[in-house]
């Protein structure tokens, strides 16, 4: 075996899951990616991306209600998010037909109350846009009140709450966070993920797991919640270097694990 190639092996051997695909090469192999809007992949994502948002459109909502249900029974029925004492989570949009996240959030928000001593406490992580350069934090919130409606009309995290204290970042956060709930326009069961195309979360989730890796943490389970429609053929995803892909799917039929990490801890 040529020595580039071993170099290559040995540099995703100490790469997180999310990283093992063929399609992506360590950053140092990576010189000429394109970046410019006539970039045949980007175009194949917008249009991707279209399609699916007319799909979503189309899709009657009260299948799309019954799907909720169905996703977000799964999630509050599974072992993995009961034993989860961190977690991130998206804020779902309606307007964007997003998978509902309310009743999760809810459910873990309303744990303060004294009947709930048998569950773990669990802390949640929101995001918050910062700024238009792909950048976006995770803020801790403990009520659904420390949250306002963002200027694409997301309710996300004020910096600071009610009394002036700084929410914390998860990325200075002590503790490892141990699942993300992840949004998205389509999703296939290779764990390849096409988002609105801010590049928010693959720039969240690379810091994360740079960080994660840097403290020898145990990296957090990527799991992307999905409608039946949102999930593609292989090969249908158009994947650039720079895109994370997830751990698991959990769709109105069931959990899809996809990396050894998701096998091992969702099964
Ligand atoms: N609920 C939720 N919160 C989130 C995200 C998300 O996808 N969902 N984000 C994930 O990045 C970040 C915000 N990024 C976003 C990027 C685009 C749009 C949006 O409204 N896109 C329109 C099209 C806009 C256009 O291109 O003109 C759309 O997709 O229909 C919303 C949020 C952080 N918070
Ligand atoms: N780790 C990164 N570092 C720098 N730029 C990045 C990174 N990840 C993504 N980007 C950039 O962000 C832009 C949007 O990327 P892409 O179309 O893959 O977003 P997406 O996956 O749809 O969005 P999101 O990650 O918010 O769900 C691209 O210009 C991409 O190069």
């Amino acid at each position: 075996m040529s020595l580039a190639l071993r170099v290559i092996q040995k540099a995703r051997s100490m790469l997180p899951h999310h990283q093992h695909h063929p399609t992506q090469l360590p950053s140092i192999f990576r010189s000429h990616m394109a970046t410019n809007s006539t970039d045949p992949v980007r175009q194949q994502k917008r249009a991707l991306r279209s399609k699916i948002r007319n799909d979503l459109r189309a899709f009657p909502q009260s299948q799309r209600a019954q799907e909720d249900v169905e996703v977000q029974n799964i999630v509050l029925g599974s072992s993995w998010f009961n034993s989860a004492s961190r977690l991130c989570a998206y804020i779902s949009c309606e307007a964007l037909r997003e998978v509902d996240t309310s009743r999760v959030l809810s459910e873990v928000l309303k744990q303060d109350d004294a009947d709930c001593s048998t569950q773990v406490k669990k802390k949640l992580y929101v995001p918050r846009v910062e700024d238009k350069n792909s950048h976006m934090r995770m803020l801790n919130i403990s009520s659904i009140n420390d949250l306002v409606a963002n200027s694409m009309n997301i309710l996300e995290p004020s910096p600071v709450d009610a009394n002036g204290n700084q929410l914390e970042d998860v990325m200075l956060a002590s503790d490892p966070v141990d699942i993300l709930l992840l949004p998205g326009l389509a999703f296939d069961r290779q764990g390849r993920r096409l988002g609105r195309g801010g590049g928010y979360y693959d720039v969240f989730l690379k810091k994360y797991q740079d960080l994660a890796m840097e403290r020898e943490w145990k990296q957090p389970l990527l799991i992307a919640l999905t409608y039946s429609l949102q999930i593609m053929d292989d090969n249908v995803i158009p994947v650039t270097a720079t895109d994370i892909l997830v751990d698991a799917l959990v769709s109105p039929s069931g959990v899809i694990p996809i990396s050894p990490a998701a096998l091992e801890r969702m099964t």
